[in-house]
């Protein structure tokens, strides 16, 4: 299969669209596959890291207000269409998906325009600008929340879940927690606000931080890029903490998820496909930063039954991170059963569902 893949901004479009390549490199030994992405996002970082062939368009988003900026917006996505258009000639692909982010607005528009099957992936119970625009070309539109079939004409719309579900599984734990220094013989919990990190979250841990370090159980703090020197200096001025392991960015996150107890996280979708597929108890603080408050929405999800702890942004202090994990980490009974409810909403053959999608449409 010849395949054009777009999608970017954050790791939550990114990262399934990797796991799809991955199930059709793994399906059929014969697969071509170009990405296009954006310079300015994660993707120009995480998809050449990955080895596969990438090529760039520029890109900016729509204010909500009425702006000048929209009109550059306009022209920024009609040169788009038309670099696309060249790429996708000369590349000639079978199939074409965008898994959201605005990068993927004119990709995809301009396969559906120059007829080659397309498809969107939506991760999220409310879909985003650019793939309720694209809806309307798409031959056929992949959801993983029942919600969100509601936005989309219902005759395109198939149920596959997130395909970064199937990639976590069967994953090296041990290796995943000695990669990053986590030992083997104490439980442990990954906090991490999404791909690009969460000021509130970090500086929840960091004002508790010493009573951190006397915990039985161990911290993975995943600060994200742009915070990580902050955090550090902070963590340096508190007095380094044994039990407290921190970094910038996880490049290994399916092997570090398998080997965790606990993940404290925002409330990305892609995010949760993961956690389901692993039935790994969470406690989500939800970012009230997005379209229509839509991480909540992911998160009741979850939290309705009972496999995630709901903390809202505005209740977030270090001493509730702190009870709540204590709740969960130090209590065997609760931990088992949150396992389990995390487990039953898990989706972990999305990614040889989408990859069905995708081969009927080019045949
Ligand atoms: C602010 C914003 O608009 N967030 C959106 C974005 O979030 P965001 O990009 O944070 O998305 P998710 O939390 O869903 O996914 C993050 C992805 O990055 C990976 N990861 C994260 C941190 C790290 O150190 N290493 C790593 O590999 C995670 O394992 C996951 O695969 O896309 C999601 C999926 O469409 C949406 O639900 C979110 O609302």
């Amino acid at each position: 299969m010849k395949v054009i893949v777009s999608g970017g901004g954050t790791g939550g479009h990114i990262y399934p669209a990797l796991a799809l390549i991955r199930e059709i490199q793994k399906q059929e030994t014969n697969t071509e596959v170009l990405y296009i992405g954006s310079e300015k996002g994660l993707e120009s970082d995480i998809v050449k890291r990955a080895g596969i062939p990438f090529r760039a368009i520029e890109i900016s988003g729509f204010k909500r207000k009425l702006s000048f900026d929209n009109v550059k917006t306009v022209a920024r996505f009609l040169k788009g269409v038309s670099k696309s258009k060249k790429y996708i000639k000369e590349f000639k692909p079978d199939v074409v998906i965008g898994t959201g982010g605005y990068v993927c607005g004119p990709v995809v528009y301009a396969a559906s325009k120059l007829g080659v099957p397309t498809v969107i992936h939506e991760q999220n119970s409310v879909p985003g600008l650019t793939n309720k625009f694209l809806s309307k070309y798409v031959d056929k539109v992949a959801v993983c929340f029942e919600q969100a079939e509601a936005f989309f004409p219902s005759e395109k719309v198939v149920m596959t879940g997130n395909p970064r579900a199937s990639e976590v599984l069967n994953q090296d734990g041990v290796k995943g927690k000695n990669d990053v220094g986590l030992s083997l013989n104490k439980k442990s919990v990954l906090i991490v606000g999404g791909s690009r990190g969460a000021r509130p979250i970090n500086d929840a841990l960091l004002s508790v931080i010493k009573e951190a370090g006397q915990k039985p159980y161990e911290f993975l703090y995943v600060t994200g890029d742009v915070h990580y020197e902050r955090v550090v200096k902070q963590l340096e001025e508190a007095g380094a903490q044994g039990n407290v392991v921190v970094k910038p960015f996880l490049h290994n996150m399916p092997e570090v998820l398998s080997g965790v107890d606990l993940i404290v996280a925002r409330a990305g979708a892609t995010t949760l496909s993961e956690i389901t597929a692993l039935g790994l108890p969470s406690i989500l603080v939800p970012s009230p930063y997005v379209t229509n408050n839509h991480q909540e929405k992911n998160a009741r999800a979850l939290s309705d039954n009972d496999a995630a702890t709901l903390c809202l942004e505005a209740d977030l202090t270090g001493e509730r991170l702190l009870e709540s994990i204590d709740e969960i980490l130090l209590n065997e009974q609760k931990l088992k059963d949150m396992r389990a409810a995390s487990k039953k909403l898990g989706m972990p053959n999305a990614a040889t569902v989408l990859y069905e999608l995708l081969k009927n449409l080019t045949k």
